[in-house]
């Protein structure tokens, strides 16, 4: 594959769109994501990891525009409040007017803290998400949230905010960590569970070529993935309903990530493990077969995710953290319970004995 033939999804919001592209060398082939540019001025956010291996290719596709670039230090600590203002003064520092671009040059916590810098600029101006990340490219690039970290708890902050384009150039996958690529697996499980089970069979039966990195199937996997996902958020772009249930074994996940500072838990890897314990709440409930959790459980471990809480967290403070989830309601737990594959349900009013009996369990 060359970068004149990516695979393309359009996601379609009303009248707008934008383009999701998939392939090789696209971050250096600049002719299709330039044009989405429609001023003078563009901000390449990245990080200190991402910069030194892929800057270059971007840079050359913005030779005659004033540009600039930040380098956010590497990891989830740093999606933070102080460095959104930190990216705003650099486009203070850039003279960035209204029509200027930031170009998110990374994984997700680079697409998230970037992308929530560009709403905030002058209330709002363009960015691109160039995704580094298998995460990013399957998730966090499309859609339109964005946000950053409180201490006391994930994603407390944001704004939906769309990117005009985002740039997937599976080249960047290369220097991927392995444990960042499985990671970013456990979100295309995560769409497939919720909503397509033709799409679970197929990651069954591709998860060693996928484990393997072969490149047909992570296409395959990536654009299946975006497709649902496009999907989904054209139909309910705020997350007004449908769109809750991307977060299928989040809210577990989000406290599990938050219990272990954020270096216990890549958020994939808090996923896989958020979803199990999703699935064992929807048992207990009455609302899944322990058949579809024993199904679930070895995709995740063949994927080579972890399946079980990291020994040391407790069950009363991971439910502490759950209360501060933004799906809640009216002071009760709003969670996304699983039907088996392919079918998953927002639950109200969900009993904190219940989660609690699940967590225990699973920290026992
Ligand atoms: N906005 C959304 O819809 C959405 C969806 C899913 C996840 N998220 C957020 O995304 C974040 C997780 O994203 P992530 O998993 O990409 O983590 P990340 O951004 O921390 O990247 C993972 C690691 O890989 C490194 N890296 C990135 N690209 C690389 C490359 N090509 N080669 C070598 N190293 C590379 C990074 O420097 C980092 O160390 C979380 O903050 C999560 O909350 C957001
Ligand atoms: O796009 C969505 O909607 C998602 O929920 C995707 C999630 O994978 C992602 O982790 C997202 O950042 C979670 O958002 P939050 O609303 O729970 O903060
Ligand atoms: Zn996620």
């Amino acid at each position: 594959m060359n970068a004149s033939s990516p695979t393309t999804i359009d996601v379609t919001l009303g009248e707008r769109s934008y383009p999701v592209w998939i392939g090789r060398g696209l971050l250096g082939d600049s002719t299709r994501w330039r044009a989405r540019l429609r001023g003078r001025h563009a901000l390449v956010v990245s990080n200190t990891t991402v910069a030194p291996l892929y800057l270059e290719r971007v840079a050359q596709g913005l030779a005659g525009l004033a540009w600039a670039s930040f380098q956010l230090d590497d990891g989830e600590a740093h999606k933070s409040f102080a460095n959104v203002e930190r990216v705003l003064e650099a486009l203070a520092k850039l003279g960035a007017t209204r029509d200027a671009c930031v170009i998110a040059l990374g994984g997700g916590v680079v697409g998230d803290l970037a992308g929530f810098s560009a709403a905030c600029w002058m209330r709002g101006i363009d960015f691109i998400q160039m995704p580094t990340t298998l995460l990013a490219m399957v998730d966090s690039s499309v859609g339109g949230k964005t946000g950053v970290n409180l201490p006391a708890g994930k994603n407390l902050v944001g704004a939906f905010h769309q990117p005009r384009a985002v740039v997937a150039d599976i080249d960047t996958l290369a220097t991927l960590p392995d444990r960042e690529y499985r990671a970013g697996l456990a979100e295309v499980v995560k769409g497939a569970a919720i909503g397509d089970e033709p799409f679970f069979a197929w990651l069954e039966a591709h998860a060693d070529a996928l484990a393997a990195r072969d490149e047909a199937a992570v296409i395959e996997a990536i654009a299946r993935k975006v497709a649902y996902k496009a999907g989904v958020v054209a139909r309910d772009e705020t997350e007004q309903g449908e769109r809750a249930l991307l977060n299928l074994g989040h809210t577990f996940g989000h406290a599990l990530e938050t219990a272990g500072r954020y270096t216990t838990l890549l958020h994939g890897e808090g996923v896989a493990v958020g979803m199990l314990l999703a699935a064992r709440l929807s048992e207990r409930l009455d609302m899944s077969a322990a058949a579809d959790t024993a199904r679930l459980q070895r995709l995740l471990v063949r994927i080579g995710l972890p399946v079980a809480i990291p020994p040391g967290m407790d069950a009363e403070q991971l439910l502490a953290l759950m209360r501060l989830d933004k799906k809640n309601t009216a002071g009760t737990l709003r969670l996304i319970l699983w039907c088996g594959i392919g079918k998953a349900e927002i639950v109200a009013g969900v009993n904190e004995n219940d989660v609690l009996a699940v967590l225990r369990e699973a920290t026992a």
